[in-house]
């Protein structure tokens, strides 16, 4: 080939490539559009674009679309998980108030509830004990994390009780071979981006394009599209109803990306999710809920590692991620004090949200705890498996802040972007139930002293070292229609 050949092939090359850019541009959702915003890394993105509830009131309510609603009582009497605050009285400085958004209606956002201790307390819990079987994380795809639980092998190295020239601490693979596994391809595929709900990724990088990021999003709960445990209301309640061939697409986007694996959870057959027959949900029989198929690529680490690829862990219901619908046939027992802490949010906000829905009503029957590293990101979602898509689904939010965008009912309105903080609390009633959210951004340095390394507290420091990097977030629903929650499902539908 010439010189003058070459020049005009890489001439057209390059059109070729800005065509496609502008071809990406011009098809970029609003909400997309805000979910890149945020991730960008450079230039960094501007966080006073975020609503901040915690502003003093006199600012806030500048703002004529938020309003605010004086709680009966303040949360921690309510349930005394929240921690008890010196002042209980209802002096203006001890009020507490739930903010609503004339955009998102249903939105109820309780800003700093909890008092400093109420959250450590709740925050071991997620690390140490509701990560522990029978509830299940995604490292149980690929790892044989024991029964005590990889918070407490961690624990036990940290505090030098075991030595790391101890082989058994190192959690084991399942897999020995790759030979019928799901080969996700990388090791960090795998454990660091491949699980949690769907939209979930490791590292957002601004130069990644536009379709890796969204394959890479959130394979485990769900896609891009959908969140984990939530899942895809077409899906469960209409099979044939495919509300969103965007979704649609990138679903099937979503699990060619994993396209080297042999297993059954890899087809996008997988979608024929659980139809509702007048109002009960229906499995086809021929419908099998296999567990993704364990890599033998996974690395073996030291415990202190391990649990910073630990990306969520589910509570009650379990949650199959390839079809993103719950295995009705499964649950683990629910944590009592989070079905109180949750029946305590619905009582408060009884009266306040326009959507109501009684508190003896609310039964807490799942939840997921995500754990977020500083560069981790939950993609656009709407949860969608529930069943009873009336309940209020309840969120946490615990150690560094993050951007929390919240859309509407599709992809086209631009979202507001939210900062969520430690100790707040976000409930989603009525339709913002069905709304596009995601987490772009966790925002560094943004970690609160009383969850740093404490003096009068050495039991803490482990735990304050885990949380420098890291968020946590604590969401519980309610998956059956209320008659139906005490009752057992008949087994045909299982
Ligand atoms: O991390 C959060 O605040 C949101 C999590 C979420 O949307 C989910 O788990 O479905
Ligand atoms: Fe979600």
């Amino acid at each position: 080939m010439s010189n003058r050949q070459r020049k005009i092939m890489e001439r057209q090359a390059e059109r070729n490539r800005e065509m496609a850019a502008l071809k990406q541009a011009q098809t970029r959702t609003p909400f997309r559009e805000a979910e890149l915003q945020f991730l960008s890394r450079h230039p960094p993105p501007d966080y006073s674009k975020a609503l901040n509830f915690r502003q003093p009131a006199e600012i806030l309510l500048q703002d004529n679309k938020i309003k605010r609603v004086l709680l009966k009582k303040q949360m921690g009497q309510y349930s005394n998980l929240f921690g008890v605050k010196e002042d209980q009285s209802m002096d203006a400085d001890s009020l507490e108030y739930a903010y609503l958004h004339d955009d998102h209606p249903g939105l109820i956002y309780i800003p700093n509830v909890f008092t400093p201790s109420a959250q450590r307390k709740l925050i071991k819990s997620c690390l140490k004990e509701y990560s522990r079987h029978p509830n299940k994380s995604n490292l149980d795809t690929h790892y044989l994390v024991p029964n005590s639980g990889l918070w407490d092998l961690h624990e036990d190295v940290y505090t030098g009780k075991r030595s790391l020239n101890d082989h058994y601490v190192y959690v084991q693979r399942k897999a020995t071979t790759d030979e019928h596994a799901s080969g996700y391809g990388s090791e960090d595929d795998n454990v660091d981006s491949a699980d949690n709900n769907g939209s979930r990724a490791g590292v957002a990088d601004q130069n990644e394009n536009e379709n890796k990021n969204r394959n890479r999003d959130r394979n485990g709960q769900g896609s891009e599209c959908e969140d984990p445990q939530s899942g895809n209301k077409s899906n469960i309640n209409n099979i044939n109803n495919s509300n969103d061939q965007v979704e649609k697409l990138n679903d099937i986007q979503h699990f060619k990306s994993r396209g080297k694996t042999k297993s059954k959870q890899s087809q996008p057959s997988v979608r024929t999710l659980v139809p509702i027959i007048d109002g009960t949900p229906s499995v086809p029989e021929d419908m099998t809920k296999d567990d993704p198929e364990p890599s033998a690529q996974v690395p073996i680490l030291p415990p202190g590692q391990l649990v910073r690829k630990m990306r969520w862990v589910t509570l009650g219901y379990q949650y199959h991620w390839p079809s993103k619908t719950y295995h009705f046939d499964q649950s683990a027992p629910f944590p009592s004090e989070l079905c109180t802490l949750s029946k305590a949010v619905v009582e408060a906000i009884d009266g306040v949200s326009p959507y109501p829905y009684s508190a003896t009503d609310f039964v807490a029957e799942a939840g997921v705890i995500n754990y977020y590293q500083l560069k981790d990101r939950l993609m656009g979602h709407v949860d969608r498996s529930e069943l009873n898509k009336d309940a209020p689904l309840v969120s946490f939010s615990f150690g560094h802040s993050c951007i929390y965008l919240l859309g509407g009912p599709t992809r086209e309105r631009f979202p507001t972007p939210i900062l969520l903080q430690s100790g707040d609390i976000l409930v989603m009633t009525g339709p913002c139930r069905s709304a596009f959210h995601g987490v772009p951004r966790i925002i560094e340095n943004t970690l609160p002293q009383y969850l740093q390394s404490r003096i009068d507290d050495p039991d803490w420091d482990i735990y304050a070292e885990y949380l420098a990097e890291a968020r946590i977030n604590l969401n519980i629903r309610q998956v059956y229609p209320p008659k139906r929650s005490e009752e057992t499902f008949p087994p045909s539908i299982l």
